[in-house]
């Protein structure tokens, strides 16, 4: 069978194992059972019509006597790419805007209250050709942006925090950034953050375009909750989720582009891990489809985004993953309560001796540093 026909773990694994086998495996291999949500038959109906994934599930935490819940939902959405990648760039941008409109008018059918999409995805994920011409055309301004106006509509409307990661060009010094953008659900934009590490794997590098981040570990507060947002290649990057759980963040999503051979037995790892070393909530987004016709000659064939979205929580249990080939939208109910209550559990941030690294550390990256090895 080709990688992209097989549709996801879970469907394999469901189609194979008998039940009681199934139900031991999945508790080994996504923890704590995530309940399923009812979601309303309108956006079920909605979304089988608009052709695409609609998937719902719930983690819950323990009632406290002194706090109530805090129950939120959010979505994650992932999509290939709606025109070719040779048809006009306004029509690709406006095309890719009507389908995410579809899908985000789902998830406010499901009450989702934040909505994150992939890693720059308003266009194709053109960076590993090197290619500037036609591509750097998509970048946009953060604060003036067709795609920042479309979103604040969006947020507006369905009274939705909206995490739009785009390419950003900068405009005093034209600089390309690959930004999300976190939009307030009263429409303003609450503010950016940039990515802070770049690949540079192999023909999968994506340094000619834009910058390293220099937003630092910026967590954003919102009405529901405190989020950040680590785009793509930051999940390899321990250091960096944990960055932005010292700043707050209740809920780190990390909107991505990334294909089969070079990361997928990584990808449900990553994010899961960050949320237990960081007692927070990780969410996982992944596009689908192919690059596209643009790809240069001289590059290999990437192969498939696989998808695969997903939701982790701070004890360790994480939600199924929506499919490696078709747009979808994972709604996920979370009680942000439940990273407190892994948090005086564990106690990682209360044990993590971090004033001793940050000694350590200071030592480690100065260029006189002397490795402690002790020998014979
Ligand atoms: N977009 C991006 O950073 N991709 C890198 C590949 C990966 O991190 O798996």
């Amino acid at each position: 069978m080709a990688a992209c026909e097989f549709e996801s773990l879970e469907k394999s694994l469901e189609s194979h194992l008998p039940e009681a086998e199934l139900a031991e495996v999945k508790r080994v291999l996504y923890g704590k059972e995530t309940e399923k949500l009812d979601l309303p038959v309108c956006a079920v109906e909605a979304a089988s019509e608009r052709d695409f994934e609609l998937k719902g599930y719930r983690f819950e935490a323990a009632p406290e006597q002194l706090r109530p819940p805090r129950r939120i939902r959010v979505g994650l959405i992932q999509h290939r790419i709606v025109l070719p990648t040779d048809a006009p760039i306004l029509d690709q941008v406006t095309a890719m805007h009507s389908r995410l409109g579809e899908v985000v008018e789902v998830a406010a059918m499901c009450g989702v209250n934040m909505v994150c999409f992939q890693e720059t995805w308003t266009m194709p994920f053109a960076f590993c050709t090197r290619e500037k011409e036609p591509w750097t055309e998509f970048a946009e301004s953060v604060e003036e942006g067709s795609t920042t106006r479309f979103c604040q509509e969006l947020a507006k409307k369905y009274n939705m925090v909206v995490v739009s990661p785009i390419l950003e060009r900068e405009g005093l010094h034209s600089t390309l950034w690959n930004t999300a953008v976190v939009i307030s659900n009263s429409g303003h934009v609450l503010g950016k953050s940039r990515k802070n590490h770049i690949p540079r794997v192999g023909d999968f590098n994506e340094s000619t375009y834009y910058m390293e981040g220099d937003t630092g570990h910026t967590v954003f507060q919102t009405q529901f909750g405190k989020i950040a947002v680590n785009i793509c290649y930051g999940r390899h990057h321990p250091l960096n989720w944990f960055m932005y759980s010292m700043n707050g963040a209740e809920i780190i999503f990390n909107p991505s582009a990334t294909v089969g051979a070079l990361s997928e037995p990584m990808w449900p790892i990553e994010a899961r891990n960050a949320a237990i070393a960081n007692h927070c909530f990780t969410c996982a987004i992944n596009r689908v489809g192919t690059v596209g016709p643009h790809q240069h000659a001289s590059h290999h064939d990437f192969g498939h985004f696989y998808g695969s979205s997903y939701v982790a929580a701070p004890d360790g249990s994480r939600t199924p993953g929506l499919s490696r080939t078709r747009d979808g939208l994972l709604v996920v109910e979370m009680d942000l309560n439940l990273n407190r209550q892994i948090s005086d559990k564990w106690s990682f941030k209360m044990t993590g001796r971090y004033a001793e690294y940050a000694e350590e550390l200071t030592k480690a990256v100065r260029h006189d540093f002397k490795p402690m090895i002790v020998k014979e």
